[in-house]
């Protein structure tokens, strides 16, 4: 079984997760590859929802092509669940995103929501986090000085170009990458994440820094997790 049919796997356990909510229910729904498999399989029962809110401009088009209605987060209050993948999650639940770079968006999505579901094939659990260079969204004008701020706690910086995504990491850098956002993206290597809470809460602060893809206080509760024995529903 190749990856994408674990995504693909687990994209439908997803679905049979949120196919049991009450129908009427509003979705939060996450971005990615992983999550487009789920948007394209919960698309037949989109009529069992009020609507979905979205964390990306990808996903408000994927969702918007499936006939989805999508709602503008400050029209809702809560939701009952946020399905979104990871780039690494580890076993509290705390996961490292934005490799796809809509890191702000999702963790506000997420905050909104009373069950954040993981989903992602087995290559993603980890038992510390770090491996998978860190994102940080940043207003451009503080690079230098997030940078900075950033090799102190023992990263190794570079700034995200726009064909420098997870998949292309070989290719040669153009354009910084610009987030829905307007913003851009530092990647940081080389961090052991020993306690993300801390970290999350450090980074933060740094002047300049809008999110970082660590996602500690907004954790997953559950992990729908896909390996070629099939699907395992973890509760965290
Ligand atoms: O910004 C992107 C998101 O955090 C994604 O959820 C994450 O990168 C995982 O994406 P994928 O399912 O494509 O591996």
């Amino acid at each position: 079984m190749n990856q994408d049919e674990l995504k693909r796997l687990v994209g439908e356990a997803a679905r049979d997760e949120v196919l049991q909510l009450p129908a009427g229910a509003v979705l939060g729904v996450g971005t990615g590859s992983t999550v487009n498999c789920f948007i394209d399989a919960i698309a037949p029962h989109r009529d069992r929802f009020a609507g979905a809110v979205s964390s990306s401009n990808a996903t408000t088009e994927r969702l918007l092509k499936h006939g989805f209605q999508v709602l503008d987060p400050n029209a809702v209050e809560t939701l009952p669940v946020y399905v979104d993948g990871a780039d690494e999650i580890d076993p509290f639940g705390y996961m490292i995103k934005g490799g796809g770079g809509a890191l702000t968006r999702e963790k506000i999505i997420a905050s909104m929501a009373k069950q954040f579901i993981c989903i992602c094939d087995s290559s993603k659990q980890v038992p510390i986090l770090g491996h998978f260079a860190l994102p940080v969204e940043i207003i451009p004008i503080s690079q230098g000085v997030v940078t900075r701020e950033l090799e102190k706690l023992g990263g190794q910086v570079s700034l995200r170009h726009a064909k420098n995504t997870r998949a292309d990491l070989e290719q040669t850098p153009s354009e910084p990458f610009v987030t829905d956002n307007g913003a851009w993206i530092l990647d940081v290597a080389g961090l052991k994440i020993v306690d993300p809470i801390a970290l999350e809460s450090q980074i933060k602060q740094i002047a300049g820094v809008i999110t970082v893809g660590l996602f500690a206080k907004e954790r997953a509760h559950i992990l729908l997790v896909s390996n070629v024995s099939g699907v395992s529903k973890i509760l965290l």
